[in-house]
This record gives structure tokens, C-alpha cells and sequence, in this order.
């Protein structure tokens, strides 16, 4: 894995020496949103009008945060109006590339690139940073509208309900001041947590996020013992951005990145609840145990040097989930 610096591509892995031996996530550097009108959104540019067959979307199927913008994407009936291309699951030295030899590996369907970082480079000349997905690609303007998938699940949350006249809301204003905190204590010590734990260098690195990740992890047992969802008895983007760590937590990240005090399974409501949001309609579409379980064991020769895909638990998403 690399990145780019001043437009050309360097094959670096995270530095965590400079820093105690800890992964630091970067910043997502394109935010600008889609509206309904156009107009600018919350940061970034406006200029971005929610219309049918205007945007692309770059995905990995094994990514959570790339999978969040895919499960939006059939919560709102995007499908018809937002096409896809996913990468290839191995990243490896040129990072994420638009191989088709993996089922499901579609390759880049607008510009039939190679590397996904040609799409950073058409979009910025000189771009810096990591070339991460998802990408939503504006064609119309030719430029990256966001690479920044919080951002892009409320785009997509209501921005294109007067194309599609789907008005489901999982950012509802109501919940807002409830969903906001558990989001943020959920990316911090879940979403990140597993990465932080997993690509730490230190074991007081490794410590210091794979308590709160199970702290946090006991927390929403106990949210779900009394709620149905974890902001109440409605389903919120809360409950989508966790669902896809959870996912791939006892497959990857119980075993590849050392978060083994429990799994999933062994928390009867985080597990209940995971299977009721695998079996919503559209979900499980969306869902590739294959890419995710070949792109963490193949692609981190630090964390697994021989690239031995280890043989998995049996999991049945399909078990009834009794949620109701
Ligand atoms: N903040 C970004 C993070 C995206 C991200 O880190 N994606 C990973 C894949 S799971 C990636 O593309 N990593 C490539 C790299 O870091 O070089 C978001 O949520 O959209």
C-alpha cells in the first residue's frame, strides 16, 4: 500500500514509528456535498445537483466504510441512478487497483483505469494523501465530490429522495442530539478501534484501543438489551455505520487484527441485532465475505506476512434473528 505525494505515487505503509506505534487515521481531503438544489452543503463547494446517472461511485467490497455508502445506496433506491465500479480486493504495493480477476471486481467502468489513484490524479494533478475508497466522482464537472463516507450516506439519505420519491430518513432530525454522540463514540473506539488495535506497533498502542473497543462493545449489548436499535425503536445511519464493522468482525477482525476477548456471537443482542440488519431487504446484496475476507489477510504483509487466509468460522446470518 502507498500514497500519493505531490501526484506521485510512493509504496509506503503507515508510519507508527513517529507516533508511539499507533495507527492515525488521515483526514478525508474531498467534502463537498450533493444537494437537492445544488446548493453548497454542510463543507466543501456547491455546484453538485442531485440528478439521475450524474455521479459514479468507486467502492471496495471489502471496505466498511465503502459498504456504508453501498447499503445507502439500496436503503434509497439508488441503484438506477448511481453506478458502481469495485475494486479489485488485494492492496497490494500500488494500492487499490481495478484488477477484474475476483469475482465481483468490476474494474473501473468510466474510465477503464488501471489504478484507482489515476481517478485522485484526474480529479487533483498534484494530489497528496492516500487514495482510499469510496470515492463519489461527479461526471458532469469531472471531480471528486467526497471520499468521505459519513458524508456520503447523508448525501444519499435525502439529497436524491426528489429523484427516487424515497423518503426514508435514518438521519431523522428528531434523534439527531442521540445519534451524533453514539457515532462518534462508535467511529473512535469501533469502526477505528479495530484498525487502531490491529495496526498498532506497540503493545501499549494496541492496549490503549483494544479495551475501549471492548468497553464500547459491551456498551451496545447492554443499549440493545433495552432498545431494539441503539437509538430506540427506530433504525437509524447509527445502526448502518456500526453494522459493517460488526460484519466482519469474527471473520477478520477477532483473528487478523488480535480483537479476540469475545466475538460477536457471543453477545446474544449484538448478534441478533447484526442478523436483523444482514436479512433488511437489499442488505445482504451488498454483502462480500469473500473480498473482505481475501483483502485483510492478503493485503497487510505487516500483520500477516505469509498471506495465509485462515479457514473462518461457520457463521448463518440467515438464523432467525427474534428482533421482533
Ligand atoms: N474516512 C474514510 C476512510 C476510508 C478508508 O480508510 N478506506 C480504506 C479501505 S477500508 C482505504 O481505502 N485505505 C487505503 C489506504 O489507506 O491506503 C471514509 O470513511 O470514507
Amino acid at each position: 500500500m502507498g500514497q500519493l505525494v505531490d501526484g506521485v505515487w510512493k509504496d509506503e505503509w503507515y508510519d507508527t514509528d513517529s507516533t508511539g506505534g499507533a495507527f492515525k487515521r488521515d483526514e478525508s481531503k474531498f467534502r463537498n456535498w450533493v444537494t437537492a438544489d445544488g446548493s453548497a452543503g454542510p463543507t466543501g463547494t456547491g455546484g453538485f445537483k442531485a440528478e439521475s446517472g450524474r455521479y459514479h461511485l468507486y467502492v471496495s467490497h471489502a471496505c466498511p466504510w465503502a459498504h456504508r455508502t453501498l447499503i445507502f445506496r439500496a436503503l434509497k433506491g439508488l441503484e438506477d441512478h448511481i453506478a458502481v465500479s469495485a475494486v479489485h480486493p488485494d492492496m497490494l504495493k500500488d494500492g487499490w487497483e481495478f484488477r477484474t480477476d475476483f469475482d465481483g471486481a468490476t474494474g473501473d467502468r468510466q474510465f477503464g483505469f488501471a489504478y484507482l489513484r489515476e481517478v485522485y490524479l484526474k480529479a487533483k494533478p498534484d494530489a497528496s494523501g492516500r487514495v482510499t475508497v469510496p470515492v463519489l466522482w461527479d461526471r458532469q464537472t469531472d471531480q471528486i465530490v467526497s471520499n468521505e463516507s459519513a458524508d456520503i450516506i447523508r448525501m444519499f439519505n435525502s439529497a436524491f429522495d426528489g429523484v427516487t420519491g424515497n423518503t426514508d430518513d435514518y438521519w431523522p432530525e428528531a434523534l439527531r442530539d442521540r445519534i451524533a454522540p453514539i457515532n462518534d463514540r462508535i467511529y473512535d473506539t469501533v469502526n477505528n478501534g479495530v484498525y487502531k488495535a490491529g495496526f498498532a506497533t506497540s503493545q501499549e498502542a494496541y492496549d490503549k484501543a483494544v479495551h475501549p473497543l471492548f468497553d464500547s462493545l459491551d456498551w451496545i449489548e447492554g443499549l440493545l438489551t433495552k432498545n431494539r436499535y441503539l437509538t430506540g425503536d427506530r433504525i437509524t445511519e447509527a445502526d448502518w455505520r456500526l453494522f459493517t464493522t460488526v460484519l466482519r468482525f469474527d471473520a477478520v477482525y477477532h483473528t487478523h487484527f488480535k480483537c479476540n476477548r469475545r466475538r460477536i456471537i457471543d453477545y446474544p443482542n449484538l448478534w441478533g441485532w447484526a442478523r436483523e440488519l444482514y436479512q433488511w431487504p437489499g442488505v445482504a446484496e451488498t454483502v462480500h465475505p469473500d473480498h473482505f475476507i481475501r483483502h485483510y489477510y492478503y493485503s497487510h504483509d505487516t500483520v500477516n506476512p505469509h498471506r495465509i487466509v485462515p479457514i473462518g468460522p461457520d457463521i448463518d446470518w440467515s438464523e432467525p434473528h427474534g428482533r421482533g
